[in-house]
């Protein structure tokens, strides 16, 4: 779930951020930056959601959020055509690392944490794309959350984060979430969700998601039986 998209403001009204990499003042002020992994429809976003609540930034204009969210699903690669038709059928691996853009994720959080404004690419789960020329501006904020199902599995990466948190959720609660938000909300069917599931979403969890929850410094539980997310 990235930040909200629309234009922020260059200026707030507490001058907070002055559109030059300074905030209050201080030259490129580093942000604590959080690491949230987990499988799919474990919660990360949810997480991130909540924790921006109960620090009261969700109506807070962009440019004035002391803490901000950042989907690792913003980095994913441009599909050449021939890979875009396979996602289209749901035949294509997601899941794997070589889907998502390192070397752009490294770049971007490193200007994160030089105090600079960033542009993070706003992602389309119906096109499997990216949406053409818009972006999310990242105003340089105290606390970033980077969360995605891979944040802990590149090494370079996963050393940039100050905290490292895993969204521990079993694995049939998480596929009852999957199945209705990707048929609702990603314009999927129901055939092709479980293809999907059991082809690469699965395999790739087993293989390079789970084994990097033991980085993590912190566990988020979420269960069938916490099921009102507001609990959390
Ligand atoms: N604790 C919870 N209890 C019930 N439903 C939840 C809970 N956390 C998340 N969900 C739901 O599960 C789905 C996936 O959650 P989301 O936060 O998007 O997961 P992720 O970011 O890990 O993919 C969403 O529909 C969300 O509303
Ligand atoms: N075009 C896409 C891109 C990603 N996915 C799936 O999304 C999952 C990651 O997002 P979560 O919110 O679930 O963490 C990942 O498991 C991919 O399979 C997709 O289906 N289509």
């Amino acid at each position: 779930m990235a930040a909200s998209s629309t234009e922020p403001k260059t200026n707030g009204p507490n001058g907070r951020y002055n559109g030059n990499g300074r905030i209050n003042g201080v030259e490129g002020k580093s942000p604590f930056l959080i690491g949230v992994a987990g499988g799919t429809a474990s919660g990360k976003s949810t997480v991130c959601k909540r924790i921006m609540e109960k620090l009261g930034q969700v109506d807070v204009d962009n440019a004035q959020r002391q803490v901000v969210s950042i989907s690792q699903d913003s980095f994913y690669r441009e599909l050449t055509p021939s890979d875009k038709a396979k996602a289209d059928r749901g035949q294509y691996n997601f899941d794997h690392p070589d889907a998502f853009n390192e070397d752009l994720i490294f770049q971007t959080l490193k200007d994160i944490l030089a105090g600079k404004k960033c542009d993070i690419p706003v992602y389309d789960y119906k096109t499997n794309s990216r949406c053409e020329g818009q972006f999310t501006t990242i105003y340089p904020a105290d606390v970033v959350l980077f969360e995605g199902i891979l944040v802990f599995y590149f090494p370079e990466i996963r050393d940039l984060f100050h905290m490292k948190l895993f969204v521990d959720t079993d694995s049939d609660t998480r596929l009852a979430r999957r199945v209705p938000r990707d048929i609702n909300e990603r314009g999927r069917d129901l055939e092709q969700v479980l293809n999907q599931y059991m082809n690469y979403v699965k395999p790739a969890f087993e293989e390079f998601c789970l084994p990097n929850n033991n980085h993590a410094s912190g566990l988020f539980r979420t269960s069938a039986y916490n099921a009102n997310p507001s609990s959390l």
